[in-house]
């Protein structure tokens, strides 16, 4: 097992792998620029998963199974893409001799899958995310720094759910974001990294603060395809973008919101008529730091929440659509998915030591 060690001066959550047969990380890989290839004049996922792994100095501890689930550049990853993935999952982690799980996967729309994972993460065997800025083939690509930072992560943590492991940092899924278009360093978190991995060391200096998991939802999606559709309210904003939604099908809508989660009150209306029609409206902010609160009426979020729309804490927009889908895939019924959606966006207090 790879060395790991307390950080600074916070106390150690020295990671243990209680009562796991020392095995092996299975990758699951699904495309990104980690597995991109020269296409026209710019490049695309193309490389299956075992030329992923073979660009990687597999740490010696660590023993690798890898297992192909897409080739997809992340903004064409969909639900049915991601319920699969949960499953594959859920299917590995009935298997004794699996030690964690590392997923590589584009950036795009990373936080948003990590997400569904967290909120759907039952074990104590850690699910690890990754992936790269720059693609193979180009000077200094850093997937493969990153996959072996994931697999050392996955192969000595435990009891801490999902992590992203991107430019050397731990983060836990919740809350992290995709920060920059271009940067190596391409994810933060509102209260920074929960660890780092320096040459074979993993360092992590505190424990993610995660609310319990989402009940498995059930393999199959349901014959009507789910939909969650977002809106952005900007000024001079028409809420006929929200109510489109609705008459288009979608089970739910998440308003992106200004401020600490204002809008106008002809939205207010739109919110309620579409929670009336049992659709799960979840309201979160285009700010990028700070929680929703309900500081204002006339169409703020006082309004909103009156309305019926759920406040997503300090998720941001592709977050807070992840747990708009896990409510959904959950259960059928509209109260208990707004109570699901209640706690899967609740506290997203970030970090106990
Ligand atoms: N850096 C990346 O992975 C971007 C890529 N296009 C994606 O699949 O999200």
């Amino acid at each position: 097992m790879p060395r790991t060690r307390p950080a600074g001066p916070a106390p150690a959550t020295a990671p243990q792998n209680q009562g796991i047969l020392m095995g092996r990380i299975v990758v699951i890989t699904t495309g990104g620029t980690i597995a991109a290839r020269p296409r026209g004049h710019g490049h695309a996922s193309a490389a299956p998963g075992r030329e992923v792994v073979a660009a990687v100095d597999i740490p010696p501890a660590v023993q690798v199974e890898v297992l192909d689930l897409c080739v997809l550049d992340s903004p064409l990853i969909t639900t049915a893409h991601q319920v699969r993935l949960l499953h594959t999952i859920h299917d590995l982690f009935a298997r004794r001799d699996v030690e964690g799980i590392v997923v590589t996967h584009g950036t795009d729309t990373l936080e948003e899958t990590a997400l569904l994972a967290d909120l759907h993460h039952h074990d104590r065997r850690p699910v690890v995310f990754t992936g790269a800025q720059r693609p193979p083939g180009e000077e200094r690509p850093d997937g493969p720094g990153n996959l072996r930072d994931a697999l050392l992560t996955a192969s000595a943590v435990s009891g801490v759910g999902t992590l992203v492991v991107f430019g050397g940092k731990i983060y836990p899924a919740r809350d992290t974001v995709k920060s920059h278009t271009l940067a190596l360093d391409a994810f933060a978190h509102p209260a920074g990294p929960v660890g780092e991995v320096r040459a074979d060391t993993v360092l992590l200096h505190a424990r993610p603060v995660r609310p319990s998991p989402l009940p498995t939802p059930s393999w199959t999606l349901p014959r009507r395809p789910l939909r969650v559709d977002m809106v952005m309210h900007h000024c001079d904003a028409d809420p006929a973008l929200l109510r489109a939604a609705v008459e288009e099908g979608a089970q739910g809508v998440v308003l992106v919101a200004t401020g600490a989660g204002n809008a106008t009150p002809r939205f207010a209306e739109a919110v309620a008529e579409a929670t009336g029609r049992g659709v799960l409206v979840a309201l979160t902010t285009r700010v990028p730091g700070g929680p929703v609160a309900e500081l204002y009426t006339n169409g703020g979020a006082v309004d909103l929440v009156r309305s019926g729309a759920v406040p997503a804490g300090t998720l941001r927009a592709g977050q807070t659509r992840a747990a708009v889908l896990a409510a959904l895939l959950a259960t059928d019924e509209p109260g208990e998915r707004a109570r699901l959606l209640h706690r899967a966006t609740a506290s997203s207090a970030p970090l106990a030591a």
